[in-house]
Formats: structure tokens, C-alpha cells, sequence
């Protein structure tokens, strides 16, 4: 059987995209482990399938890397944004939704030369006491809270995207860190019964923030569109950046701009096409 796939990226964090409008993607969970495996495979993320929808323009769903699947995709959905616009799948239209299972999402997208450059995707609102990750008792957010790792005491702020997110700031440059050997040990904590996303991050001096991420179900990944909205909101709670201002996410592979309101987190930033291909699977 012969599968159609776009490899798309957005920041760096880049899926294998299917066209599930035309064709049946089997088994979604192991072909995301077989072909993001870069050296048998055709490398990447994980998998990201584009299917019509009763409630939106597209609805897309995300496999990690080891085949989990995941709520919400902040770099993914500006890719299916897109993938729905360069195709002629929108009607020209640059205001669309798309169906996540964390609920239905609007995009603006900015078009330059009939291709979607870049989308402001409103992300919903930011779940500061989420169900996933069960540290606090008292349904209380936990803001700054101790978390021990390898012996060593991190102080971590945990927001829910759609998917649950431990934010880390630090005062050592994170380009330091040895995140392959302490990533798998905050996913897999016995803090987070559904693992979790964990987002390393130094505040600049000009107020931006620089921000490497271990992702669950995918190791370190070189931008997160989620994990950079859960570190957008704790900074504004833990007083490093405001409300209702752009905040600034250096990612390995770009930059986000993000803005916390009192109602919602908006997201944006670029999205990029970088080839077609058939696979046998
Ligand atoms: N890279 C994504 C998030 C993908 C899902 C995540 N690993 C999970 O399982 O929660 C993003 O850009 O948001």
C-alpha cells in the first residue's frame, strides 16, 4: 500500500503529514513509530493526519514519535493552517478552524504570494491546575513548586495546553543542559501519572525567553507550539513577563510570539513545506 505524505515543519518541530481527505492512513500509532525512526524511516516527530471534519474546516490528529498521541499540536496545527491553505482546501478563506481533541481552534493566516507565510492560532484558554498533572491538592495552581530530579531540587510551574506542560526557569544557559539524560526522568516522574511535557527556560535580559523543550512520546524536539504557550503563561505568573504583551519564545528552530489574555493564549508564528513524497508502507 502507497501512502501520499507532506514533511512540514514549524520552529524545527517537524511531522509527516497525511492527506486523510483522499486516503486511509492504518494504524496511525505504529506507522508513527516506524516512520519517524530516521534512519529506516523517513525521520521526524511523529505523524499528523488531516481529515475532514463536521465541526471545522479540517479536523488533525498528532502521534508522537513512540506512537502516543497527543491533544493538541501548537507547531502542527500552523502546519495543517498551511497545508489546508496551499492546497486550495480553505476557498481562499485566510480565517479557519480546525478540530483538535482539545477542542475546535481559529487561525488567521498571513499569505504572501497565494502561500501561507505564518498563522496567529488562538489557542484557548491555559489550564493553570491540570487534571494530568496531580500536585497540588488543593486545586490551587502550583506556581514555582520543588521537584527533585538526579538529587537536584528544580522549581517547576505546570499549565495544561490541551496537553499538560512542567515549566522550568533557570538560571544556568539551558544550551548546557544534558537534556537526553535528565528529559526522560521529568517525563516519566511519579508526579505525572500521564507523563508530561517539560520546557527548560532562561529569561534575557530584554525580556524574551530562550526555552528548550523534552517532549513526551518524543524526546527533545526543536521548537514546541504548546510548551511555549505554558511558558508564555508562567512567566506571567511567576512575574518574569505581562499579560496582554507579546512574549517572546526563542526555540532551537525559530521564534514564537506569544500573548496571554485574560480569555485565551494566542500563538503565532511561521510554518514551512519542505517535500512531497510517496512511502510504501
Ligand atoms: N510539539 C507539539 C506537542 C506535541 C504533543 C506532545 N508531545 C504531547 O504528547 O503532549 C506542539 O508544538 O505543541
Amino acid at each position: 500500500m502507497k501512502l501520499a505524505f507532506t514533511k512540514m515543519h514549524g520552529c524545527g518541530n517537524n511531522y509527516i503529514y497525511f492527506n486523510c481527505f483522499d486516503q486511509t492512513v492504518p494504524d496511525p500509532e505504529s506507522l508513527s513509530i516506524k516512520l519517524s525512526e530516521p534512519h529506516f524511516g523517513i525521520g521526524g516527530d511523529g505523524i499528523i493526519l488531516i481529515s475532514p471534519s463536521d465541526k471545522a474546516d479540517a479536523q488533525m490528529r498528532i502521534f508522537n514519535a513512540d506512537g502516543s498521541e497527543g491533544k493538541m499540536c501548537g507547531n502542527g496545527i500552523r502546519c495543517v493552517g498551511k497545508y489546508l491553505y496551499d492546497n486550495d482546501m480553505t476557498d481562499g478563506r485566510t480565517t479557519i478552524t480546525i478540530d483538535t481533541l482539545s477542542g475546535v481552534k481559529t487561525l488567521e493566516l498571513t499569505v504572501k504570494d497565494g502561500k501561507m507565510q505564518s498563522a496567529r492560532v488562538d489557542m484557548g484558554a491555559a489550564i493553570l491546575a491540570p487534571r494530568e498533572i496531580p500536585v497540588d491538592m488543593d486545586g490551587e495552581n502550583v506556581i514555582s513548586a520543588p521537584i527533585v530530579v538526579d538529587e537536584k531540587v528544580y522549581h517547576m510551574t505546570c499549565v495544561s495546553m490541551g496537553n499538560p506542560h512542567c515549566v522550568i526557569f533557570q538560571k544556568e544557559d539551558v544550551d548546557d543542559l544534558d537534556l537526553t539524560r535528565i528529559g526522560p526522568k521529568f517525563e516519566h516522574h511519579p508526579l505525572f501519572p500521564e507523563r508530561v511535557n517539560t520546557e527548560f527556560v532562561n529569561v534575557l535580559p530584554d525580556g524574551s525567553l530562550k526555552m528548550r523543550v523534552w517532549e513526551r512520546g518524543s524526546g527533545e524536539t526543536w521548537a514546541c507550539g504548546t510548551g511555549s504557550c505554558a511558558t508564555g503563561v508562567a512567566a506571567c505568573l511567576n512575574g518574569f513577563a505581562n499579560k496582554n504583551e507579546d512574549i517572546v519564545v526563542h526555540l532551537r528552530g525559530g521564534d514564537l510570539t506569544i500573548r496571554y489574555t485574560d480569555e485565551t493564549v494566542f500563538m503565532t508564528g511561521a510554518a514551512t513545506t519542505v517535500f512531497k513524497g510517496e512511502i510504501e508502507i
